[in-house]
């Protein structure tokens, strides 16, 4: 493990006779994402609140980069840890711009560097700046202003982030999408992330360490791979559910087992392949087979039908399965098809297990 650089030692936390925390001892990696699961009230949000002081603990201690949290003032320590929760919190009278630029606001920043910093970042979460930065919380998406709850908690770039249920209030194709663009952005900023859920396919997905935890102690703390193969009791086996495949196929992205397109390969012509009509932006062609065995080419949205690098092998399969397709194509972040993921090597994999 990378050096702890968030560390909790006999960390204890009542709300007068609740107790919410019972000793948790537990050194958080630097650069990586933590993410905490557990059962409903068992203490998740009131531990990452020990971190940036929203709660000070009854007994114990938390540190950060090795001095206690206690000897920093609040302030000072909330500018290093961006915090983003499940019902986004954004102020409604404030623009999408406004809101990610609290931050560098309350900094002193000057204008022209808050205005390039707003605009980073929504490129960063794939909003575009032009239609968006004006516009109030209350004309977004759900899912949008997920977005931009995570772009507010990034504003003057903190290494560390406290994620609780960022998107706990998404329906569940879009979590998927926020979890891809999460991660893409994590391998890009490689940020100190304590991120909490209560899905457990998203905790698989995301997690470089995954804490599990109940009334108020930590159960087991591990790699998930390592959680998957040696769960250390009943309670974690069967939190961790039955169907350990599956969940496998969430621990891998599509990038770890895609293979180069290869120009006679019959299912899928890229953007500039074969084409009786303009493509538009977006579109793939596809070639499917027909059941008199001629094959048929058709056109696909992207954003549907073709998955990112860093979607999940079982968000592949639910794709590949929807379209009868025996490969899926997958597009990078220009939507220009880079590769694509067959059937039969996911299946390979999930014998292999
Ligand atoms: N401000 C508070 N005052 C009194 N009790 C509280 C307070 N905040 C939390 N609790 C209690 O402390 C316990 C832990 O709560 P906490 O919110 O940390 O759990 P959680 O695991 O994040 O829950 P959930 O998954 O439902 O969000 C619960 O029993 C909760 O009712």
């Amino acid at each position: 493990m990378r050096e702890a650089i968030i560390e909790f030692s006999g960390v204890e936390v009542k709300y007068g006779e609740v107790e919410a925390l019972r000793g948790i001892d537990l050194k958080i990696p630097g650069e990586k994402v933590t993410v905490i699961i557990g059962p409903s009230g068992c203490g998740k949000s009131t531990m990452i609140r020990t971190v940036n002081r929203m709660v000070e603990p009854t007994r114990g201690t938390v540190r950060y980069q090795g001095q206690d949290v206690k000897t920093f003032d609040k302030i000072e320590l909330r500018r290093q840890m961006g915090y983003a929760i499940q019902n986004v919190g954004l102020i409604p009278h404030l623009t999408v711009e406004e809101n990610i630029l609290l931050v560098p606001r309350l900094l002193g920043w000057p204008e022209d560097r808050k205005k390039k910093r707003a605009k980073e970042l929504l490129d960063l979460i794939g909003l575009d700046a032009g239609k968006y930065a004006n516009k109030y919380p209350s004309e977004l998406s759900g899912g949008e202003a997920q977005r931009v709850g995570v772009a507010r908690a990034l504003g003057a770039d903190p290494p560390v982030l406290l994620f609780d249920e960022p998107f706990g209030a998404v329906d569940p194709l879009k979590r998927e999408e926020l979890q891809d663009e999460f991660i893409r952005i994590q391998r890009r900023l490689r940020k100190t992330v304590l991120f909490i859920t209560h899905d457990l396919s998203e905790a698989i997905r995301l997690a470089d360490y995954m804490v599990i935890m109940k009334d108020g102690v930590v159960v087991q703390a591990d790699a998930p791979e390592r959680l998957l193969k040696e769960p250390g009791s009943d309670f974690v086996e069967q939190f961790l559910g039955t169907d350990r495949t599956l969940q496998r196929l969430t621990l891998l992205t599509a990038d770890r087992i895609a293979k180069p397109l290869r120009a006679e390969k019959e299912e899928f012509v890229g953007l500039s392949g074969v084409s009786w009509k303009p493509l538009e932006e977006g579109e793939i062609l596809a070639k499917f087979k027909k059941d008199s065995g001629e094959f048929a080419y058709r056109t696909v949205r992207v954003s549907i039908h073709a998955a990112r690098p860093y979607a999940s092998l079982k968000e592949c399969v639910s794709r590949l399965l929807a379209l009868g397709l025996s490969a899926i194509p997958v597009v990078d972040d220009s939507g220009k098809v880079v590769a694509e993921v067959l059937f039969d090597d996911i299946q390979r994999i999930t014998k292999e297990g």
